[in-house]
């Protein structure tokens, strides 16, 4: 049926016969699969203009950052806002925000179609420790809400960006370094809904053709904006406490060494990998790293620049739990070969970077 199908429109470009295919599924299950290739389709066909972006949960650490690089790349208008929250001020007038509840699906599609999107960034999510404080939250957000964004963006051609983490590999995982393929039995709710999400992602890869893409984040750093409730907040949170007061009490030990990157090479290693080519990579999911440190190396690289700044140490169980089980280096020789992946930031310059934007006069408000 499909291959009849496909004759009557050998005329057209292929990118007609693509969103021809993406018409089909759902006319018979046979033809819902396509070769184990796992072509993907429409998202890929964009005769030309730049893509119409959607980023879910943009108003958290990481969304306003990636939109501000993807707005200076494909044009402020093609880059779509969204969370459940409502924007402050500076952001409201900085591009186009509009209100999207992930759970809501109907007007999840309604928003995708009436704005043509063609890629999704998929960011909405309930992090490491937030989710061990509510499960039922993380379980909703985190799977129910990624199977509302794998449907819809299967139904419409979509190439949809779904971050992992460091989070979704545990404490049977080999952890220095971590590789892309291994053992992964995380033992937080969110660790065990990002595997799931990069499992059904790759399964819709396979099984639908979706153009579907997902990269293990490391803790990231930011200066103008708060990190949402995880492990890997206290290496945000140390720089603001740094500058106000100049003490930071530190809820992991001194010698708890994890991946971290500087928020500029995590939203570039974002774009970079959505415009890579289909046919580069050679996998759906990869590891990106860039440094590792515990407390005391990075309490150690603040004070070269303020010496006067004291840490004390008042451990959280929970959180020491989960960072003793993650992975302490990712290796990403594979994202280095397949889309040319390199970090710019290591330590030194990430303090200096992170000294430079926060000033007394320049504190981000606490988020959570
Ligand atoms: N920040 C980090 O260090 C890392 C982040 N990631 C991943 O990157 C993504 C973005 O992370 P962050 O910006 O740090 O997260 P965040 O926790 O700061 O922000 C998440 C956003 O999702 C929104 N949200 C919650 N429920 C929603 C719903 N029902 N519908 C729509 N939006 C909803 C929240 O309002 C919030 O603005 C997440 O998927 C996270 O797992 C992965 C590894 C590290
Ligand atoms: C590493 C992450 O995924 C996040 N920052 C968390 O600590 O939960």
């Amino acid at each position: 049926m499909l291959r009849g199908a496909l004759k009557t429109v050998g005329s057209r470009s292929q990118c007609g016969v693509e969103q021809l295919i993406s018409a089909l599924r759902g006319v018979s299950s046979s033809s819902q699969q396509l070769s184990g290739s796992g072509r993907t389709h429409a998202s890929s066909c964009t005769d030309g203009d730049p893509p119409k972006i959607l980023i879910t949960g943009g108003l958290g650490q990481l969304g306003v950052g990636l939109a501000s690089l993807l707005r200076r790349r494909f044009g402020k208008n093609n880059v779509i806002l969204s969370d459940i929250r409502k924007p402050p001020n500076h952001i409201y007038h900085s591009g186009p925000f509009i209100f999207s509840d992930i759970l809501d699906s109907k007007n999840l599609r309604e928003l995708i179609v009436n704005n043509n999107i063609s890629w999704l960034v998929h960011y909405s999510a309930v992090l490491s420790a937030v989710g061990e404080n509510n499960v039922a939250l993380a379980k909703e957000v985190n799977i129910t809400g990624l199977h509302n964004i794998l449907d819809i963006a299967t139904e419409h051609g979509l190439r949809v960006f779904v971050p992992s983490t460091i989070g979704a590999f545990g404490p049977s995982s080999p952890r220095d370094p971590t590789p892309d393929l291994c053992v992964q039995r995380p033992r937080t709710i969110y660790g065990v809904s990002k595997v799931h999400a990069e499992l059904m992602g790759e399964y819709y890869h396979y099984r639908y053709g979706l153009d579907f893409r997902c990269l293990r984040y490391p803790g990231i750093i930011s200066a103008d904006s708060q990190p949402g409730g995880g492990t890997t907040d206290y290496a945000v949170q140390i720089f603001h406490a740094a500058v106000k007061s100049g003490h930071f009490e530190c809820n992991l030990r001194s010698d708890t060494q994890l991946p971290m990157m500087y928020i500029d090479d995590c939203v570039r290693a974002t774009l970079e990998f959505l415009e890579a080519p289909a046919d580069t990579l050679v996998s759906r999911t990869y590891n990106i790293n860039a440094m590792s440190f515990t407390p005391q190396d990075l309490t150690q690289e603040i004070q070269k620049v303020l010496p006067d700044l004291r840490v004390t140490y008042n451990v959280d169980p929970v959180r020491q739990a989960i960072a003793d089980g993650w992975p302490m280096a990712l290796e990403d020789s594979a994202a280095r070969r397949d889309w040319g992946w390199k970090h710019e930031y290591d330590l030194p310059e990430l303090v200096q970077t992170m000294l430079t934007h926060i000033t007394p006069g320049n504190q981000v408000a606490q988020a959570n």
